[in-house]
């Protein structure tokens, strides 16, 4: 099925800016996509400048296995529950998973289309690299950009701020969850599980995604920021998660974090806390060493013992702080080329996202979670793109910090891990500080 969607790099043919009329921006392509009805991607990499967009010409994606060895350039986005993970480990570690009887859920968004631009705000193109598909749909797309790019007017985010949609029962059943999910734990059932909730706003007009997305981009440097649009379900999701789930460069280095615990980056004053001196309670201490110990048995399944570790330490996550602890494996050293893939199949979904053991914590979140969580606290990220002549790399996040957007309607995401020393109350508002994350952008728009 994969070979399908395997292209030939050396087809990629290079579009010098002077054979265009004009410099197309990031919007001339995002809109042209969406009024095309072609997927699209843009993003930015935690602390990079640059920005990349991506257009597949496929209407209705692809859904694959989520092989970062055998896939093309492109971009995946893969739901929270991806039927995957109740495989045995031998099915997830098979070359071939779709050939196991499991169906893969991945949504794969093949790079037909791969722009780079440079410097936020500037959105001058860098580079164009169009694939050579044969004709008619990339000329389609590019007449349409020309004419698009002639007749733009800038819109803001939206012309108003928008209203929350009062769900008065939201807080007291969340709330109840995680009272079930205590008294869980201290049965000995499990040790920690992840809670999410969703909280919708109503805007007043369609809002502009390439807008809302720059200004993530500028509020938070060390985010993965990324809107990704998906006509066939309609939904345009956007996110600036701070977790990295696994990434592979072009040296063949393997990295993921292991990321739990929650407090404001902000002291009650307003001023920021520097992270040094950030206090951390033995409950988020143990939260998040299991995300850490989760990992680590992940590397035993696969005796993997060459690994560096740094950290449990503090990291900035925009206005909140986490402890996150890093592992990095030199994969050419260990000669194990397919690390990223094969982890990518066995961490998600990791401990910071669903729990500990991870099937009792995934069947309690099923049974006790009213709202369908799609694609959030599933991955996303770019898939062997080379941006600048250096190698394939591949980067992919654990999709938090997100929101759906359908047309007006926009639906935030956010869980909190629940341990057996939780506070009810306490993690509610864990949550709407999550959700404070995408909000202060959306409100804000000055
Ligand atoms: C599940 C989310 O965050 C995870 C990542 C960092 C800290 C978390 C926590 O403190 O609970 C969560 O495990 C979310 O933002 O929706």
């Amino acid at each position: 099925m994969q070979s399908d969607y395997r292209i030939n790099t050396s087809s990629i043919i290079q579009l010098a800016e002077s054979q265009r009329t004009g410099q197309p921006d990031t919007s001339d392509l995002w809109e042209t996509a969406l009024l095309l009805g072609f997927p699209a991607a843009l993003w930015r990499l935690p602390n990079q400048q640059d920005k990349h967009l991506i257009v597949s010409f496929e209407e209705v994606l692809p859904r694959v296995s989520a092989d970062l060895d055998e896939l093309p350039a492109g971009f995946l986005i893969s739901p929270f529950d991806n039927l995957a993970k109740n495989a045995p480990v031998e099915a997830q570690l098979s070359e071939h998973l779709d050939q196991t009887g499991i169906v893969p859920q991945t949504l794969f968004l093949r790079a037909d289309i791969q722009a780079t631009f440079l410097e936020p705000g500037a959105h001058t193109a860098k580079q164009i690299e169009i694939k050579n598909t044969a004709g008619t749909t990339a000329d389609r797309f590019w007449d349409t950009v020309d004419v698009r790019s002639k007749t733009k007017r800038s819109q803001p985010i939206t012309s108003e701020s928008p209203t929350p949609i009062l769900d008065p029962g939201a807080q007291a059943l969340y709330e109840e969850n995680v009272v079930k999910a205590i008294e869980a734990i201290q049965r000995g059932e499990l040790r920690k599980v992840v809670l999410s909730r969703t909280k919708q706003m109503q805007f007043v007009d369609v809002p502009n995604a390439v807008k809302l997305f720059d200004k993530l981009c500028q509020k938070y440097p060390s985010a993965f920021v990324s809107a990704v649009s998906i006509p066939e379900r309609g939904q345009i999701w956007i996110s600036a998660t701070p977790e990295r789930l696994v990434s592979m460069n072009a040296n063949g280095v393997f990295q993921t974090t292991s990321l739990a615990g929650t407090q404001s980056a902000f002291h009650a004053d307003g001023t920021a806390k520097h992270p040094a001196q950030a206090m951390w309670s033995q409950k988020e201490i143990e939260e998040q060493a299991l995300v850490s110990r989760y990992i680590i048995e992940c590397f035993k399944k696969i005796r993997l013992r060459e690994y560096v570790e740094e950290g449990p330490k503090s990291i900035i996550a925009g206005n909140l702080m986490h402890l996150g602890t890093s592992f990095t494996v030199d994969t050419q050293a260990v000669r194990y080329p397919q690390l990223g893939t094969v982890m990518l199949r066995l961490l998600h979904p990791t401990s910071a996202v669903c729990g500990t053991p991870r099937d009792a914590a995934f069947n309690f979140i099923r049974q006790h979670e009213r709202h369908d969580r799609e694609l959030y606290s599933g991955f996303l990220g770019p898939v062997n793109i080379d941006a600048n002549n250096e190698g394939p790399t591949s980067s992919i996040f654990v999709h938090i910090r997100c929101m759906k957007l359908e047309g007006r309607l926009a639906t935030l995401y956010a869980g909190a891990g629940i341990t057996e020393n939780s506070e009810p109350e306490r993690e509610w508002q864990e949550t709407e500080m999550k959700c404070q994350t995408l909000l202060k952008v959306m409100m804000n728009d000055e």
